[in-house]
């Protein structure tokens, strides 16, 4: 469904110096999603993701390499790819004055809608998202998590067959989070492909069939989320040592015990499943500032 070969963005930067540089926020990123996959990008701030997304969704054009929807090259069919993909942005960017269906309404008429088609998909969206309520609030009026919910439904108007999504849940609650996650699922599993970013590893843990770590704008790792864990060993054995907390991993339950056994005494020994987050730290090096 979307195939990456080898993408490049880099930025004009000046060096502390005051020279003419370049930044490299992506770097030579190849990889490829399936139909009706939810895929995560993973990574600390400034990894790219946000840079990959908005090549990906045609709001900057890559230094190199090459994206392709269903087999056509982006940059020779970009008018007729555009009506495929759906954008949910990381920043709220609805019209403030209008009410949620006017919103609504406004989006789908940019995207050439008429007039009976616009009047019941919006219905049915609302009713997906659970806005019906709200329809003639304001925006300003809804809560965070209906904000998500209401860019969601305007970016599904146009029926995209991939739904792009910047850091879907940033700044929302666990319980508003996992509405939203429930909302993705579905979408899913009506067929449509989702490409999210998000700096949250519980996200990508549960919420992803497939999850690319990215850092300093390379791919640093793909797999399942199961197989990043397996991979890495599926009990993990952390304590107290010199230097702070320390990890083990193992792949046997009797072997992280037997570890566990020859440090007898120490109070501050756990076992426990190999997560995400141990992945991830394994392969970044970043403890903090996820
Ligand atoms: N328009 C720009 N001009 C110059 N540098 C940029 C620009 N946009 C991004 N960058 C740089 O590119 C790198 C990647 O940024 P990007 O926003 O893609 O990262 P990110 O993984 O989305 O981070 P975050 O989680 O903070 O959103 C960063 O070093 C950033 O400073």
């Amino acid at each position: 469904m979307i195939q990456i070969d080898n993408l490049v963005k880099k930025f004009p930067h000046k060096t502390k110096a005051g020279k003419n540089s370049e930044k490299t926020a992506v770097d030579n990123l190849s990889l490829s999603v399936g139909e009706g996959e939810i895929f995560g990008l993973l990574g600390p701030n400034g990894a790219g993701k946000t840079t990959t997304i908005r090549m990906l969704t045609m709001q900057t054009q890559p230094t190199g390499g090459r994206i392709r929807y269903k087999d056509m090259d982006l940059a020779e069919h970009a008018q007729e790819l555009k009506s495929i993909i759906g954008v949910v942005p990381q920043h709220v960017n609805f019209d403030q004055d209008l009410t949620v269906g006017e919103n609504l309404e406004l989006h789908a008429r940019l995207h050439h809608m008429k007039r009976a088609e616009r009047q019941q998909r919006i219905r049915e969206l609302l009713a997906y998202v659970e806005l019906t309520d709200v329809v003639n609030d304001g925006v300003r009026r809804l809560s965070g998590g209906m904000k998500r919910r209401l860019l969601i439904a305007r970016a599904l108007l146009h029926q995209p067959r991939i739904l792009f999504m910047d850091e879907p849940t940033v700044a929302l609650d666990p319980q508003v989070r996992r509405r939203i996650w429930q909302l993705i699922r579905q979408m899913a599993r009506d067929g449509v492909t989702v490409f999210l970013t998000t700096h949250y590893i519980e996200e990508a843990e549960n919420l992803c069939d497939r999850v690319a770590i990215l850092n300093k704008g390379r791919l640093v790792a793909l797999d399942t989320p199961q197989n990043f864990c397996e991979k890495l060993g599926r009990y993990t054995v952390e304590w107290d040592g010199s230097a702070g907390r320390e990890y083990q991993f193992f792949a046997e339950k009797q072997a992280a015990a037997a570890f566990a056994g020859q440090q007898a005494g120490d109070g501050s020994i756990l076992i426990r499943p190999t997560n995400l987050e141990d992945v991830f730290i394994e392969l970044t090096g970043r403890r903090e500032g996820i």
